[in-house]
């Protein structure tokens, strides 16, 4: 992969932290600035400006059509029976199309840099038909015109009230209807963060210009703060996810609480608008933020598609830019005039002081760490099928990409490195013992399914810090990869130290020792083949298949043992993604290997029910191996095809053993929406055997890609992202909920897939709980099996 410019560590423009991009938003600007005043911005260190599609007479206009209509009713109810006046077919206000006098946008080279504004005096919420039918046109005929003018970005503000449903519901109508005016541009929703008193916004809508009684809401009244968030999400679900939609998220004056700020984190922010009245004055008067907003707009920077920042009403304003206007409309002036001009009339200079505060922030954010790499940056939310390393032959790329994250090949070195210095300690039986002196220090070691060699390379690490004499094999059944290790063995790096063997694991016929002609067992088998669930890569099947070559009973498996584990999400994002994939109609049952990044864990940790949960664990080797006996009887080759009565129709149950169910309880105290579950793993790779010495913790090597323990397990390790298993349809929660998922791994001896379900359970009661929702049952079976 190359990268370019900022995401190109070899480039000169590479930034080693978010770039802040900065925009000018001036709420008394009633018309498009003109290229001057534009400059002028710029100058001060903004980005970009906004622009209002129309304009003052625009406004008036319509105020004077609505009110002929109010004239023109009162006229009707005059002249008509009350019968006539109550027929709903009564004509309505229709606002005339734009004219030249409405606006002063039009195509401009710079119309695309242009944020523009839709007008923030219509009021789509009104329970007056007529008002709330006039600003559906108004915001019809101001996108449709803005689109036309070639504007990319249109922001709409969003309702004034959340607790109106049907206010709501009718704003949302209106969004999609203009969505549909609308070929290019994508229409961004501005909504506080949440409802904060006294920061709503001031500009009157046609509600109130026509009626009196205000809705001034009681700054003491108790806020809900996800109110808000209701809102834009009855919005987006009304437009089916659209990717054209976007929110403006105003930042308030106090920050709220973690939840809320995640649940804002989720969803597709395309701006962060800040207030004059967000900032605090320092010593010197000089703006600056609370800790805690550098902390929020800190974290949303860290985005892939991080938001951009837009300034309202902090300069410069009308005034600043009217005397830029001034000093230029003097042509040819005399030098008094020019100086009587530049000393009463003197533009402000230099930086503004917001934007210069904003650019220290930007300063001050933490560098990118080993975990934000571009390269891990772009692979945020993308996702991707996951490998299937038995069914499929590998490409080396794919290998190299392993093999490029040292912190999983550095556990395993320490587990395999541990496993031979405790067998040292033990005096363990081993495979090469006789009956006279089970312990034999030379061991039998197998990596099995090798790939291009790296754990064949740190089983022979291992052995040399152990000092410990071992026989090694390394199998793999991908012919391709295999050329490789030979190259490797005889020629670049193992100097035929390594005996190997090009087949399915499942049929090796086991290793046969130095000077001997009869296979012997295998003291320490090492293999990787676990997926972000674990057991997704068919690492049980595969190990059933080779273990009855474990030596017995001291032989280990390296991993020894791994769990799955699910956590309920909110990932709006990746839910438009698939919903936008028409043409797969299975889209939405396939578990997806995704760097899951633009989330909300829906779930709180509670005593008894973490945010994470582990649904199911394999432990190696198998005790009892039912596939064992089953291909001692019948012969290899036979398992899979005898029919018999077992749990799958068709099966005769030979895999039943690697079935699994879960089924779990998520608590959620906030109300939210859950898109899929959210897959990981961790690993025991190694425990220690021997008794005492060491912290409980430290008796195993481990790994694990659970956002909770990888800091404290592996650190820094990229080699797995999280596995994601979506749900068809967003189902909504109340506060006070618990999530019940259901999940099978499921196996008919041949193929092995998930299945998943999740319910939602509302407490109506200290006693009692009643269903809510529910999802479908989802299946991997018919296009996502694993084989
Ligand atoms: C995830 S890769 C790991 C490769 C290598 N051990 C590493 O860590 O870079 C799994 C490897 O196991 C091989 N493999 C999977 N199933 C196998 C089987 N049943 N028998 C032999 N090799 C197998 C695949 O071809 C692949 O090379």
């Amino acid at each position: 992969m190359s990268y370019s410019g900022a995401l190109n560590p070899a480039s000169e423009d590479y930034e080693s932290r978010p770039h802040y991009y900065i925009g000018q938003h001036d709420s008394d600007r009633c018309e498009v600035l003109d290229e001057d005043q534009y400059n002028q911005v710029l100058n001060s260190g903004f980005n970009f400006v906004t622009a209002p599609i129309t304009n003052q007479h625009f406004v008036q206009r319509v105020v004077a059509l609505h009110k002929d209509f109010l004239k023109q009713r009162q006229e009707w109810s005059e002249r008509l029976t009350p019968a006539q006046r109550t027929n709903p077919s009564l004509p309505v206000p229709i606002v005339s199309t734009l004219t030249d006098e409405d606006t002063s946008l039009y195509p401009s080279h710079h119309i695309g840099s242009l944020i523009t504004y839709a007008s923030p005096w219509i009021d789509l919420c009104s329970p007056d038909p007529y008002i709330s039918g006039i600003s559906r046109q108004v915001l019809n005929l101001e996108v449709a015109y803005a689109n036309f003018c070639g504007a990319r970005t249109i922001v709409v503000p969003g309702p004034r009230q959340d607790e109106s449903g049907r206010g709501v519901a009718q704003y949302a109508r209106a969004i999609q209807e203009a969505l549909l005016q609308v070929t290019r541009a994508n229409l961004i929703i501005h909504l506080p963060m949440y409802r904060e008193p006294l920061l709503e916004e001031k500009c009157e809508t046609l509600s109130e210009i026509f009626d009196e009684s205000r809705m001034d809401t009681d700054p003491k009244k108790e806020i809900d703060i996800f109110t808000s968030w209701d809102s834009w999400h009855t919005i987006r679900s009304v437009c089916e996810y659209s990717n054209r939609l976007f929110v403006a998220l105003r930042i308030p004056r106090r920050v709220p609480e973690k939840t809320l700020q995640e649940r804002w984190f989720s969803e597709p922010l395309h701006f962060l608008t800040i207030g004059q009245a967000v900032f605090q004055s320092n010593k010197a008067g000089n703006p600056t933020l609370s800790k805690h907003h550098q902390d929020l707009i800190n974290r949303y920077m860290r985005l892939k598609n991080a938001p951009w920042i837009i300034l309202n009403d902090v300069g410069p304003n009308a005034e600043d830019l009217g005397v830029a206007l001034a000093i230029k409309a003097i042509e040819y002036p005399s030098l008094a005039e020019a100086s009587k001009a530049l000393q009463e009339r003197k533009p402000k200079s230099g930086l503004n002081d917001y934007v210069s505060y904003m650019k220290y922030l930007e300063r001050q954010q933490t560098p990118y760490t080993a975990m934000e790499t571009p390269g891990l940056t772009s692979f945020q939310d993308w996702l991707q099928s996951p490998l299937q390393p038995l069914a499929d032959n590998l490409e080396s790329a794919t290998y190299e990409v392993f093999e490029g994250d040292p912190v999983k090949y550095d556990q395993y070195q320490q587990a395999i490195t541990e496993a031979m210095a405790e067998w040292k300690i033990l005096k363990k039986p081993s495979a090469l013992g006789t009956e006279a002196e089970p312990y034999n220090p030379e061991l039998i070691c197998a990596v099995a399914g090798a790939g291009r060699g790296p754990l064949v390379t740190r089983v022979l690490r291992a052995a040399a810090a152990t000092n410990t004499k071992i026989q090694l094999w390394a199998l793999e059944k991908n012919q391709n990869a295999f050329v490789y290790l030979l190259n490797k063995n005889k020629k670049r790096e193992w100097n035929n130290q390594v005996t190997l063997v090009k087949t399915d694991m499942r049929g090796w016929a086991g290793p046969i020792p130095r000077g001997s002609t009869v296979p012997c067992k295998v003291d320490i088998l090492v293999t990787e083949l676990l997926g972000s669930f674990g057991d997704n890569e068919l690492s049980p099947e595969c190990l059933d298949g080779i273990q009855h070559h474990l030596f017995r009973p001291t032989g280990i498996s390296i991993p020894h043992s791994y769990t799955a584990h699910l956590s309920p999400i909110s990932t709006p994002r990746i839910f438009a993604e698939l919903s936008s994939r028409e043409s797969d109609p299975h889209a939405f049952e396939i578990p997806y290997v995704v760097r899951l990044f633009q989330l909300d864990f829906v779930a709180q940790k509670v005593p008894n029910h973490g945010r994470f949960q582990q649904a199911w664990e394999f432990v190696h080797p198998v005790g009892i191996n039912r596939a064992d006996e089953f291909a001692e009887e019948y012969g290899l080759g036979k398992k899979f095809v005898i029919p018999g009565g077992g749990a799958m129709y068709g099966s005769n149950g030979t895999n039943e053993h690697n079935a699994r169910h879960c089924h779990l309880t998520f608590v959620c105290p906030t109300r939210g929406v859950v898109h899929g579950l959210a897959g990981y793993f961790e690993s025991v790779l190694y425990e220690s055997q021997v008794e005492g010495g060491q912290e409980e913790g430290e008796k195993k090597v481990e790994i694990s890609i659970l956002p909770d323990q990888i800091d404290k397990k592996s650190k820094d390790m990229i080699s797995w992202f999280p596995i994601f298993f979506p749900l068809k349809k967003p189902l909504y929660f109340p506060q006070d909920t618990e999530l019940e998922v259901s999940m099978w791994r499921q196996t008919d001896d041949t193929k092995v897939w998930y299945e998943w379900l999740v319910e939602v359970y509302a407490w109506v009661g200290p006693q009692s709980r009643i269903k809510v929702g529910a999802s479908e049952m989802h299946s991997s079976k018919k296009v996502a099996c694993l084989m």
